[in-house]
């Protein structure tokens, strides 16, 4: 049977990037998806941004909501201090199953932790199930009608705190209306849109960064 994308895209990593070399596992993800066949990752323009979200915020604890094949994952893990720790969540296993083989290839599995699931199962049981008190940082990547309730729910299970840092990508296209309405408006919310384009086209879309109040 045909391979799946993320199959195909796991394929060009093993090709084309070196063993425990993060750099080269991002480079050749971008050259596939720029030139053979696209795919929905943060992709390299919008990726710099989070780059340089990630080294500005310098995290100890950082939450992924949508791992996808583990691009992003491979992007935040790179910059992370020794010792910091990154979870990420993904619903679809198959995917997953590639993300771990992107993530292990990068040499990047001792700071991740991959939880195949739903946010919305997890969330609630994070502080318990990781040791985790809050997050530094929160990259939301997921189902984008997702955003606005799976933030609530961080607040309500005070896993943020003053100062987390809610990173958001795709609130242009598809687009997170709700999202963007509530963090933007909310008294708890100072927020900033980093204008750019979808991954790999001309198209506008944007990372919305937004610092919880407390
Ligand atoms: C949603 C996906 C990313 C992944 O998220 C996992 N997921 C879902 N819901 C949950 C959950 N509740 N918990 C954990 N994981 C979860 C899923 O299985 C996907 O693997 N991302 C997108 O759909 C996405 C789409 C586009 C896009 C833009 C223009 C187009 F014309 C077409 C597509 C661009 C992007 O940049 C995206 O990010
Ligand atoms: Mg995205």
């Amino acid at each position: 049977t045909r391979s799946t994308r993320p199959q195909r895209l796991l394929g060009a990593v093993q090709k084309n990037a070196t063993r425990g070399d993060p750099g080269s596992v991002i480079q050749a993800i971008d050259h596939y998806c720029r030139n053979k066949e696209w795919a929905m990752n943060v992709g390299d323009e919008k990726g710099c941004i989070l780059d340089s979200v990630v080294s500005e915020v310098n995290p100890a604890t950082v939450l992924e909501l949508g791992t996808y094949c583990g691009y992003s994952t491979v992007r935040i893990a790179r910059l992370l201090p020794p010792h910091a720790k990154l979870i990420t969540l993904e619903f679809n296993p198959a995917v997953a199953a590639i993300a771990r083989q992107v993530i292990a290839w990068a040499g990047l599995e001792d700071k991740v932790q991959l939880v195949e699931g739903a946010s919305g199962d997890f969330i609630p049981r994070i502080k318990e199930q990781f040791g985790v008190k809050t997050f530094d940082l929160v990259f939301l990547d997921h189902w984008k009608e997702y955003y606005l309730p799976d933030t609530k729910l961080m607040e309500e299970c005070g896993l943020l705190r003053k100062g987390s840092v809610l990173l958001a990508d795709n609130v242009v296209c598809p687009g997170a209306p709700d999202y963007l309405e509530y963090v933007r408006s909310s008294p708890r919310y100072e927020s900033r849109y980093f204008k750019s384009h979808l991954e790999y086209t001309k198209v506008e879309d944007g990372l919305e960064k937004s610092v919880f109040l407390g």
